[in-house]
């Protein structure tokens, strides 16, 4: 097969969807890869160790789209991108169309087969694809908090972790899934206080069992997430109803009422986001202020840290990768669901159901079409 790999366009995303390893995984097994020039080189992956695993350099992300059978991307398309998506051509990369429907417009219009990363299952459960840039992300959202309770970028001047005589800030965890467990561990390691809420008992169980009297582990109802965040110096919201929107848990008259100088940071904005304050941000302009409360919702986190995150990304992604490549796109959902949960839309329909729903627009089961 034909795989290319365009250079990234989100504001400051340095990801790159192959390493030059991953190129090589599938040049090893007669697939041609064609990658963009300087596509990895502001996070040390050059041309050279591209050409070396054997890939063609390309220069413009047009000649990519024009010739490439797949797409492998990180972040969704942007709109100059989906103009250049064609029929039948697969695309595979995050997608998070739930909050966007103009991308997926533009994806139904395209005719393309696009996979989404973060709806692709694993066979011991939880979202395998998601899960790395949810371990940088909550680690990222103590990191980035902490940073905006000083006093120069709008916090309330507090040193998260306290010191000795003088109490530590108070961290509250929306969602205790792979990001709520991330920043948990991170928060934990600063020394801050920390409450972490899930409708998930198991899991507030398995980190109750770790952490034991360190943390405070609190079902999560509109009752004990109002009670928290008003007590809160910083909220972490990293919910998510896998493919939904995610559900808006923090209303403004929540956000009216913490402490003046808080911080939240909405990691679940690429699915709309938790805090009904919140919208879309960029690196560049990380934070907003409403009602003095500073919200960074930074909807690629992980591109901060590209390096680490695209060898992240490709040991969980490389592998269907291949199976597209090998079998094409049909046979490799025939016979792995897993990757089959991964098919949002596919020629001109909605494939996946939480989507459908939020967008308003009909359902079609993927069985029908593979
Ligand atoms: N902004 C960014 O750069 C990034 C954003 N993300 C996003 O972070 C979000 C979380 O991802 P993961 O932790 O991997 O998901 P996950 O599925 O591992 O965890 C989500 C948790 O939310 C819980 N939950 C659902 N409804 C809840 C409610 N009403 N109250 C409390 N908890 C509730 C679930 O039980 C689950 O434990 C996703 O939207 C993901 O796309 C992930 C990586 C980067
Ligand atoms: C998951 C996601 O949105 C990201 O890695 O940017
Ligand atoms: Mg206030």
């Amino acid at each position: 097969m034909l795989i290319g790999v365009p250079k990234e366009i989100k504001n400051h995303e340095y990801r790159v969807g192959l390493t030059p390893a991953s190129v090589r995984e599938l040049t090893s097994r007669g697939h041609q890869v064609l990658v963009q020039s300087d596509a990895g080189t502001a996070i040390g992956l050059l041309n050279k160790d591209y050409e070396t695993a054997g890939a063609e350099i390309v220069a413009t992300a047009a000649e990519i789209f024009k010739r490439a059978e797949m797409i492998v991307k990180v972040k969704e398309p942007q709109p100059v991108e989906c103009a250049m998506l064609r029929e039948g051509q697969i695309l595979y990369t995050y997608l998070h169309l739930a909050p966007d429907p103009e991308q997926t417009k533009a994806l139904i219009a395209s005719g393309a087969i696009c996979f989404a990363y973060e709806t692709i299952t694993g066979a011991g459960g939880g979202l395998p694809l998601l899960a790395p840039m949810s371990e940088v992300a909550g680690r990222m959202s103590i990191q980035a908090g902490a940073a905006h309770l000083e006093k120069s970028k709008g916090g309330m001047a507090l040193l998260l972790g306290g010191v000795p005589g003088v109490a530590p800030g108070h961290v509250v965890i929306l969602g205790a899934g792979v990001v709520g467990t991330a920043a948990l561990q991170v928060a934990v390691g600063v020394g801050a206080r920390v409450t972490i809420l899930d409708k998930n008992i198991d899991r507030l169980r398995h980190l109750d069992l770790i952490y034991g009297n360190r943390i405070t582990t609190l079902y999560s109802n509109e009752q004990t997430v109002e009670d928290s965040v008003l007590a809160a110096d910083l909220v972490i919201g990293g919910v998510l109803i896998p493919g939904a929107a995610a559900p808006k848990l923090v209303t403004r008259a929540m956000i009216k009422k913490m402490k003046p100088g808080a911080v939240v940071v909405d990691v679940a904005i690429d699915q709309g986001g938790c805090f009904e304050t919140s919208h879309a941000t960029t690196h560049a302009e990380p934070t907003f202020v409403v009602d003095n409360v500073v919200h960074y919702c930074v909807a690629n986190m992980p591109g901060a840290v590209a390096r680490t995150s695209t060898f992240a990304l490709n040991n969980a992604t490389i592998r269907h990768a291949v199976a597209l490549a090998d079998k094409g796109w049909k046979q490799a959902c025939r016979d792995d669901v897993h990757l089959k949960h991964g098919l949002n839309v596919c020629n001109g329909k909605v494939t996946y159901e939480a989507v459908a729903r939020e967008i308003g627009t009909d359902y079609v089961n993927a069985d029908t079409l593979i």
